[in-house]
């Protein structure tokens, strides 16, 4: 019998249950049994429990009762989704302002759109939209940007808190090449990165952590980019950012930084790239900078929907794998139109065909790989790989429950299917009205 108090059990949930374990694994266990805690973590994952008497073996040894247990049944339990760069703000745009490349989007639609969130009733209401529906299709973690407003971002941190999502929320930084309207100074955005760690620590949910958030290197001063690599190595924080997303940006951060020998190590020079830094894009990198990356053991958020949209091209996977740098999936709302991490799952498919089409050598990318970077390969990104990604024992709960029969499901289940088909139509023709509930750390959230 189990007695440790941590390990108490408060759910077992009893059937289909599908994770990945390695790039390649995805396992699809029928009749298994997955108790959780009462700290929200993953005491058992046993598999083949199909007969009632080895069931009730396990029942006694963790000493849980029928009214513990939820039967899956036709349903099936998967890891919760990580995001792993998004812009809160920008969810009041998404869908919208489709028609320009990065530069010119971010000057038409994105600065305006981020400079209302001055407007703490503006803020509110566009972030409670934007967690609810990021939770709703089943994203349990998040990296969030957020705006260069202290305030709005530290009610997106409540919000996350409130609503029990898991996040990395930053605090945007930009001081130069801004439109005057949004715009800081070098020591108004340093005192206000300092200060918003200080008071999100204070709140003390340590689900919701502070993310250093340079926006760019072209839009921050060399001063600011040093004192940022200052702040994040004190605090031992993580660091988000972009990089290498359009040709025009790479030619721009060229010309700004006509020193350094590429756009990585300006990052690399200002300390900013390392085993905590997620970027964005990563398109345009060269084997060189690919290189430095690997070896800074830095990772990259991949976000194809965001890339298609605004033209900015298609990053190759394959190279990134290949050099064993840590890879995640994002949707880069509104760059990316999508909330759903299954429709970057599915671009990120098209991204990986079309450098297929024209080199052969490269295999594409599988939806099995592709779910592993929406779940472990995100944990990686996150530095958060021993605590979620997956089921195995000890990590924490964050789970989604998919029904592939709900009302309303975008799909049709037929007799022969098997688990593995149910799946994979779950994975290309599936949404939010399949996502039954959502678990994070063990708190059913949705
Ligand atoms: O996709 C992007 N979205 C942004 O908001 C942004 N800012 C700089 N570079 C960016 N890229
Ligand atoms: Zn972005």
């Amino acid at each position: 019998m189990i007695s440790n108090v941590a390990n108490k059990i408060s759910k077992v949930f009893r059937g289909t249950i599908i994770h990945s374990l390695e790039i390649n694994n995805v396992e699809i266990l029928q009749n298994a049994a997955l108790g959780v805690g009462e700290s929200g973590s993953i005491v058992f994952l046993k598999r083949d429990v199909a007969d009632d008497q080895v069931f009730g073996e396990i029942a006694k040894e963790y000493s849980f009762t029928d009214s513990q247990v939820v039967n899956l049944g036709k349903k099936f339990l998967i890891p919760g989704f990580i995001d792993t760069h998004a812009h809160a703000p920008q969810y009041h745009n998404a869908g919208t302002g489709t028609d320009l490349p990065l530069l010119k989007w971010l000057e038409k639609y994105t600065f305006p759109v981020e400079s209302k969130f001055r407007e703490l009733k503006f803020a509110r209401d566009v972030y409670t939209k934007v967690v609810d529906r990021m939770l709703k299709n089943g994203t349990t973690t998040c990296c969030y940007f957020a705006t260069i407003h202290l305030d709005a971002t530290l009610l997106l941190a409540d919000i996350v808190g409130e609503r029990g999502q898991r996040a990395f929320i930053g605090k945007v930084c930009m001081d130069r090449n801004s439109p005057d309207h949004y715009v800081e100074t070098t020591e108004q955005s340093i005192q206000s990165t300092k200060q918003y760690i200080e008071e999100l620590n204070k709140r003390g949910n340590p689900l919701v952590q502070p993310i250093i958030t340079p926006r760019f290197a072209p839009t921050c001063t060399d001063h600011l980019l040093k004192e940022l690599g200052v702040i994040a190595k004190d605090k031992g924080t993580m660091i988000q950012s972009h990089i290498s997303e359009n040709i025009d940006e790479v030619a721009w951060v060229k010309s700004i930084f006509p020193e350094l020998k590429s756009y990585t190590d300006v990052y690399k020079h200002f300390d900013l790239l390392n085993k905590k830094t997620i970027m964005a894009h990563a398109i345009h990198l060269s084997d060189e900078e690919l290189d430095t990356f690997e070896k800074c053991e830095a990772g990259i958020s991949h976000c194809p929907v965001s890339n298609f949209t605004l033209g900015s091209g298609a990053m190759d996977v394959r190279k990134v794998l290949r050099k064993n740098i840590k890879l995640g999936l994002g949707t880069d709302i509104s760059g990316g139109y999508s909330s759903s991490i299954l429709t970057v799952i599915k671009d990120s498919l098209k991204c990986s065909n079309s450098i297929f089409f024209h080199d052969k050598s490269h295999t594409p990318l599988s939806y099995e790989e592709a779910f592993y970077l929406a779940t472990v390969g995100g944990s990686k990104v996150v530095e958060l790989s021993d605590r979620i990604g997956n089921f195995l024992p000890g990590k924490e709960f964050d789970a989604q429950v998919i029904d592939p029969f709900s009302a309303n499901s975008p799909f049709d289940v037929f007799e022969a299917d098997t688990t593995h088909d149910i799946f994979q139509k779950f994975i290309f023709n599936g949404d939010d009205r399949n996502v039954d509930s959502v678990y994070v750390k063990g708190r059913k959230v949705i």
